[in-house]
């Protein structure tokens, strides 16, 4: 099976031209965040803005403003309730990333049903945690108008949607699964584990990413990483080494901190993805 190796960063991550503005980097709608977890949608907030993420919004419960903006001054807010505004930002947006923290209530099934009917052709979808056991549940909450759509269970929450046990999720039975679910989308599934593996629906390819650590097993890390997805869908093509580079960004920036401390904390791998960017885009691919 082919592994991710360094070298995609330096593909993937270019260098920005001096003459561009933050509408060239991604317009970023984040949507989750119930009144449980905050810090579910604030983590993949923080994962966003630090790859480097254009414009980020954040539609969640409006309990969770000021711990967001107390941190995150650089996100919009837009409360979850309002319909109306949704369904005026939706369309204006590159990237919805939907799931951390939306939890499984009337209100995130509501946010579910407003992106499927409001999300464009030439939008990217990337659904994580409780979007994915949403849908799980039904199926019919599946953005189909999305052109891209991204998927970023872990195991579990994988076995729920595909039906496939732990066990069985063999490469074979996964892409059968995807096929199924997506069946006239390009779906791109990142099996999230201790060794994530990253599925392209449409050309048949998987890649797996040798990097991370168990230092990584703390709650709030697949969060980041959804919004690191986001942040790169929003700046670079979106395809099968754009989503193996942020895999792979988000297990090496772990893997630096692992060295020196026992555990790595979600927030500190954000605040280390500038400086990692920053070396590996340098010299190259500049326009
Ligand atoms: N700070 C916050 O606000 C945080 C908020 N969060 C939000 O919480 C919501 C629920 O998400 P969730 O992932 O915590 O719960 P769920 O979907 O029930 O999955 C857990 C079950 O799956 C099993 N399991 C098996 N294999 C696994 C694997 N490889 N990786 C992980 N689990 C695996 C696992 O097995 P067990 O641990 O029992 O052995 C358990 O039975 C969601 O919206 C999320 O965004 C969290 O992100 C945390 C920080
Ligand atoms: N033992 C491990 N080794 C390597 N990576 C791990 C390990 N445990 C967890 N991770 C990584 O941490 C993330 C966990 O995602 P997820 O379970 O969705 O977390 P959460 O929902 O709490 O944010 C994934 O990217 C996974 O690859
Ligand atoms: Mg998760």
């Amino acid at each position: 099976m082919a592994e991710i190796s360094q070298d995609i960063l330096k593909n993937v991550i270019k260098e920005r031209p001096s003459a561009s503005h933050k509408g060239d980097y991604g317009k970023l709608l984040l949507i989750g965040g119930s009144s449980h977890y905050g810090g579910a949608i604030i983590m993949a907030t923080e994962g966003a803005l630090n790859s480097g993420a254009g414009l980020v919004c954040v539609a969640t419960h409006n309990l969770n403003v000021t711990a967001l903006h107390s941190r995150d001054p650089e996100a919009m807010f837009l409360d979850w309730r309002d319909e109306a505004g949704l369904k005026q930002l939706i369309p204006q947006m590159n990237v919805i990333i939907c799931g951390m923290g939306l939890g499984v209530e009337q209100q995130s099934i509501k946010c579910l049903e407003i992106l499927r009917d409001t999300v464009q052709e030439n939008q990217t979808v990337v659904l994580d945690a409780s979007a994915l056991t949403l849908i799980a549940k039904d199926k019919t909450l599946i953005p189909r108008n999305a052109k891209k759509i991204v998927i970023t269970p872990h195991q579990m929450e994988w076995e729920r949607l595909s039906q496939i046990r732990i066990n069985y999720q063999t490469d074979a039975a996964n892409f059968e699964a995807l096929d199924n679910l997506f069946p006239k989308q390009n779906a791109y599934l990142v099996l999230k584990s201790n060794h994530t593996k990253v599925y392209d629906q449409m050309d048949h390819q998987v890649l797996v990413n040798p990097l991370g650590n168990p230092g990584m097993a703390t709650g709030g890390m697949g969060d980041t990483l959804a919004g690191i997805i986001g942040g790169f869908c929003g700046q670079f093509s979106v395809n099968l080494q754009t989503l193996a580079a942020a895999v792979y960004l988000h297990s090496l920036a772990g893997d630096v901190i692992f060295e020196e401390n026992y555990v790595v904390r979600p927030t500190k791998l954000s605040a280390l993805l500038p400086k990692l960017m920053k070396k590996y885009s340098e010299g190259k691919n500049k326009n």
